[in-house]
């Protein structure tokens, strides 16, 4: 619950103040080019430090006929006022160590004349002003409630920067971006506030008044090169020096430095008074530098990607908002809800769960069933239902999603007049430590309450992958003796784009008919083992995909073949040097670590195919442990010979195999995960990585088996391991 209230304060602040941040942003991202155009020009001097301030002085009081001032900018160019010996009154950029023109003062180009008026006022003078002011102050709240979601969503500090769930695109950027722009967004919005709070007067900054001294005795006057105080001080400490008005003793040299201002007597040197930098023109000094990037290209750099980001943020903040408006608005009833069979119930904050509930309500429509779908928070009464349905993710730290905050007290209140059955799946992450926390909690409380009958038990679902969905609608079609077909959307590929791939050599289906397939790219394709590639077949255009071992430049599928599957009888099909049409997606997340000690591989069926290539590929001899399980000896035969090869080249260290049919007890990977518990949580305390690819229902098992591990012998869930890239996955 409190992290929608987060969200809205981030997201209404966002809306009142939009437009403005847009401006500011654009104009912000021009104007972070003029310190950098500034600093590329060659005035600055490198080696201020070296000179000091009495050969500085000296050379200018020769090389001209009168000086006013010295100024050294924020640039370290330094600039003089002066009369020449033509009598000319001129200010422009000087060497300091021979006193000569080095160039003119440079002027303020139009382009970031317009854009600072922009940025300061909106051409609005005194209420653009205020407005800009009170905009910048939005944009410090807005960022600050963003950290906090960030913070909310990551599990806290600890975990700010490890891994972000990819939802989407504009989810998954607006995340990882946000974390590394929202401090140089916090600076420039203080400092923002803190200029225009300045510009009123509103914080005043304390002006520096220099005691004179009531009467000064005449002396003889040095020469400037041999003033002590001058040449104690050097050029690089020097921010603007004042010339003595006339020859009077009682006209002082007035010389600012970086944090104190002196007033100096002209004819000895010494110091008449000195006065330190009040704190507030030091704050107003760095606000300035701090917003404006003022003399130096890395920190302009940074404002300029800080304003891109906004931009940015801008864009996918409201593309977020809108599509999950969308979302929960896409759900149009055709059924009501006291005449539906089938109640579907939602609970998801994002929205991405209604989608996933919107293929399951499409299905039952398509098969003739009459269903009703609303969110948890709409729970009531429903006159004809015989089944409930519910779609639950999880938020906060195991808490209920957005619409679903009510449903706990609702469901204490509601009577159903009828049995009713009922069906939970869960949404969640498995780097949460409360994995689908809350489906659970909905599962308890259906099981516990009179009246309400499992009908099949509670399903998880990690980072909403659709191979697990399609699972869960095996299990429904098997125990409703239905046949819901999920209808996907078109590919979002272009089929013309698709590579080719000669069929190099194919097996005969075994005894399981699984069989291996090895296909050649006809052009350079850039794939490694755990890649995917994408198959669209003519029947239906929908994307298959299979996991990629890469062996000798070539691909190697493993496949089962189903009676009535398209795409595995395609496969089955062809005849050597036949050609394919395909796409490679690269799986990053899939990889076989090369920078680890260790690694431990588990699959079962034809999940073992990307772990033949990884093994094949392992030339660093990383300590790899393959862990299979297969239904019997014969179903081995065909990945022996690669296995036995790696084992003999000491590419593999280990080989464990579980048989399901080979004996009287059923022996399954996850049992042999459970006899080498050492190894396991040796591997993961040692940094090492399991990666795990086969069936949706063997990862599952392997995961629970693997948590109560990782608590026993190390304290900690899983789900740390998972955060940082310990554990990785790729099962249907
Ligand atoms: C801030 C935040 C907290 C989360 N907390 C949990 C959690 O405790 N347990 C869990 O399994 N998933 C957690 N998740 C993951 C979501 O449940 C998952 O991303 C889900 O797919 C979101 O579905 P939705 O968009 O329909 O809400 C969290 C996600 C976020 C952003």
């Amino acid at each position: 619950m409190t992290i929608s209230i987060w969200r809205y304060s981030h997201l209404v602040l966002a809306v009142v103040s939009s437009l403005f941040i847009l401006i500011a942003s654009v104009t912000g991202a021009i104007l972070a080019f003029e310190p950098i155009s500034n600093q590329l020009k060659s005035y600055a001097v490198s080696d201020a430090n070296e000179v000091s301030l009495a050969e500085t002085l000296s050379v200018l009081d020769t090389e001209y006929e009168e000086v006013f001032t010295i100024e050294v900018d924020r640039n370290d160019f330094v600039s003089a006022d002066v009369i020449t010996k033509e009598g000319n009154s001129e200010t422009f950029y000087i060497n300091p160590f021979t006193g000569e023109k080095i160039g003119d003062i440079i002027k303020k180009a139009p382009i970031f004349e317009f854009a600072t008026n922009l940025h300061r006022s909106l051409f609005l003078k005194t209420t653009g002003r205020i407005l800009i002011g009170v905009v910048s102050f939005l944009l410090f709240l807005i960022s600050v409630t963003g950290i906090k979601l960030i913070l909310k969503r990551q599990g806290g500090f600890k975990r700010f920067f490890s891994k972000v769930v990819k939802e989407n695109f504009d989810q998954y950027y607006h995340v990882v971006i946000g974390r590394y722009a929202l401090i140089p967004i916090i600076i420039v919005t203080l400092t923002g506030v803190f200029l225009s709070l300045e510009r009123f007067d509103m914080f005043p900054v304390e002006k520096i008044s220099h005691q004179y001294p009531e009467q000064v005795e005449p002396e003889e006057k040095l020469a400037i090169k041999d003033l002590k105080t001058f040449q104690d001080i050097s050029l690089g400490d020097v921010k603007h020096v004042e010339f003595p008005f006339s020859d009077d003793i009682e006209d002082y040299f007035i010389v600012k430095l970086n944090d104190k201002e002196l007033l100096v007597n002209q004819y000895t040197g010494s110091i008449v008074s000195h006065q330190n930098t009040s704190f507030g023109a030091l704050v107003s000094n760095w606000s300035l530098i701090l917003h404006t990037g003022e003399g130096t290209i890395i920190w302009s750099i940074i404002l300029f990607l800080a304003s891109l980001a906004t931009l940015f943020f801008i864009y996918s903040g409201f593309a977020m908002t809108l599509k999950r408006r969308k979302e929960s608005s896409k759900l149009k009833n055709k059924f009501k809800k006291d005449t539906a069979e089938y109640i579907i119930l939602v609970g998801s904050e994002t929205g991405n769960t209604f989608n996933t509930a919107k293929l399951f309500y499409e299905a039952l429509l398509a098969a003739g069933h009459s269903v009703f779908v609303s969110t948890l928070n709409d729970y009531s009464a429903y006159k004809k239902a015989k089944h409930i349905i519910v779609f639950a993710s999880t938020y906060g730290e195991g808490e209920a999603p957005t619409s679903a905050s009510n449903f706990e007290q609702l469901f204490q209140n509601v009577n159903q007049a009828q049995t009713l059955q009922y069906s939970v799946i869960g949404f969640g992450s498995l780097m949460y430590p409360d994995y689908c926390k809350y489906a659970i909690d909905v599962n308890s409380m259906l099981q516990k309450q009179d009246g309400f009958v499992e009908h099949l038990p509670l399903f998880k679902i990690n980072n909403q992958s659709f191979e697990s969905f399609k699972s869960w609608i095996i299990q429904w079609n098997n125990q409703t003796a239905q046949d819901l077909k999920i209808q996907l959307q078109k590919p979002q590929v272009n089929l013309k784009k698709l590579k080719e791939f000669k069929v190099i050599n194919k097996t005969e289906p075994n005894n399981d008919d699984s069989f291996l397939i090895q296909l050649r790219p006809n052009k350079k394709v850039k794939f490694i083992s755990g890649d995917l590639l994408s198959m669209f077949p003519d029947a239906d255009f929908i994307e298959r995909q299979y996991s990629i071992g890469k062996i000798e430049n070539d691909i190697v599928l493993s496949i089962k073949r189903h009676e009535l599957g398209v795409c595995s009888n395609y496969f089955n099909n062809l005849k050597v040097n036949e050609i394919v049409k395909a796409k490679v997606r690269r799986n990053y997340d899939f990889h076989f670590p090369i920078d680890t000690k260790e690694v431990v591989l588990i699959a079962n069926g034809t999940g073992i195919a990307p772990f033949l290539g990884m093994i094949n590929d392992n030339s660093k001899r990383i300590k790899t442990h393959l862990f299979w399980g297969g239904r019997t000896k014969q179903s081995l035969k065909l990945y022996e010979s690669i296995i036995d090869s790696a084992l003999v080249k000491h590419k593999l260290t280990s080989f464990n195999v579980a048989y399901s049919q080979e004996q009287k007890t059923k022996v399954y990977v996850q049992d042999l995960i459970l006899e080498h518990q050492e190894l396991f949580s040796k591997v993961l305390h040692n940094n090492g990585v399991i990666m795990i690819c086969g069936s949706i229902a063997m990862q599952n098992r392997v995961l629970d088996v693997l948590n109560s591990i990782t608590k026993t012998h190390l304290s900690q869930p899983l789900s740390d391991f998972e955060t940082n890239g310990q554990l990785k996955m790729d099962c249907y």
